[in-house]
């Protein structure tokens, strides 16, 4: 078997396979596996903590081709699961940049215009950096619906969430907490209703991602792509793929305008048959608690 894709590397690691500098990153794509896409997409990031993040594209047999998540955008949620501040520089392959539902995806993060994107010609030479700015120019950025102090996709929220009784026992015990934490990181600002799902593996393993909206709604990531993000990071995607996930839970508000229970609920039934399905609502805690 091949050896797992290393998602996340240290500086140290990165320095070790010969990243040095940002204009290195293409160094490491030989190294990533992607079981998940036929046409195979690669995106690599570099934080501000000096990490490097590797993003795939993940296509879902069976589901209309808008589930899909690319490359991209699964390094953004690679970054924001893993609690990185800033992204500074993107290299994506094979060569190219990003395409346009990516690019108003990264808008999502603080100072997106300054993200700096390689660029290679068609032999992979003449490579240089060139700002997102510069590739989206008169963007719709977060600023136009929020305001400044609302925090931004990669900054830390907490959405004051708890679960609503009563309390229905459920087969894997430990997806409930693991939902519950991941509906208060949602980035939801925008329709104001977060969520969050939880998986569980054959192994026992947990893995849990949120929903991250986008300010022009339809790049939006949706809860489940971002669990599935989880799973291929920390498992490599598993050697049965997304069969593996024999559990899944999704927590969100009862009522909610945007709802994901029906969505949610029919990738997994697509991607993970067997997999046993539950929604678990939560409401605000009450303020002055
Ligand atoms: O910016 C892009 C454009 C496309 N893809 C993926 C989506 C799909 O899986 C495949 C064909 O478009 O490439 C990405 O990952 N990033
Ligand atoms: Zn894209």
């Amino acid at each position: 078997m091949a050896q797992p894709t290393n998602f996340i590397l240290t500086p140290n690691e990165a320095k070790s396979a010969g990243v040095s500098d940002p204009i290195h990153l293409p160094l490491l794509i030989p190294l990533v596996r992607s079981p998940f896409s036929t046409l195979k997409v690669i995106a690599l990031g570099l934080g501000s903590s000096g990490r490097v993040f590797v993003g795939v594209n993940v296509e879902f047999p069976g589901l209309p081709l808008h589930h899909s998540i690319h490359a991209e955008q699964f390094l953004v949620a690679n970054l924001a699961l893993n609690s990185e501040p800033k992204l500074n520089y993107i290299a994506v392959s094979p060569p190219s940049a990003p395409c346009g539902h990516c690019r108003q995806f990264l808008q999502e993060i603080r100072e997106a215009p300054e993200i700096k994107i390689l660029l290679t010609d068609q032999n992979g030479d003449n490579e240089s950096f060139v700002s997102l700015e510069s590739l989206l120019p008169e963007r719709l950025g977060p600023e136009s619906l929020l305001p400044e102090n609302v925090p931004r996709l990669l900054e830390p929220c907490y959405n004051g969430l708890i679960l609503a009784g009563p309390d229905v026992p459920y087969r894997y015990p430990d997806l409930k907490p693991a939902g519950l934490a991941a509906v208060n990181r949602s980035y939801a600002p925008y329709s104001k209703c977060p969520s969050g799902v939880a998986l569980v593996d054959r192994q026992g393993s947990v893995y849990r991602g949120w929903y991250m909206e986008s300010v022009a709604y339809n790049p939006s990531l949706g809860p489940v792509q971002a669990a599935l993000v989880d799973y291929m990071v920390r498992c490599g995607g598993g050697d049965g793929g997304f069969k593996e996930i024999v559990g899944a839970v999704l927590v969100e508000k009862k009522d909610a305008e945007v709802r994901q229970e029906q969505t949610a609920r029919m990738i997994m039934e697509t991607i993970a048959p067997n997999c046993d399905f539950k929604v678990f609502h939560c409401y605000e805690m009450p303020k002055g608690n």
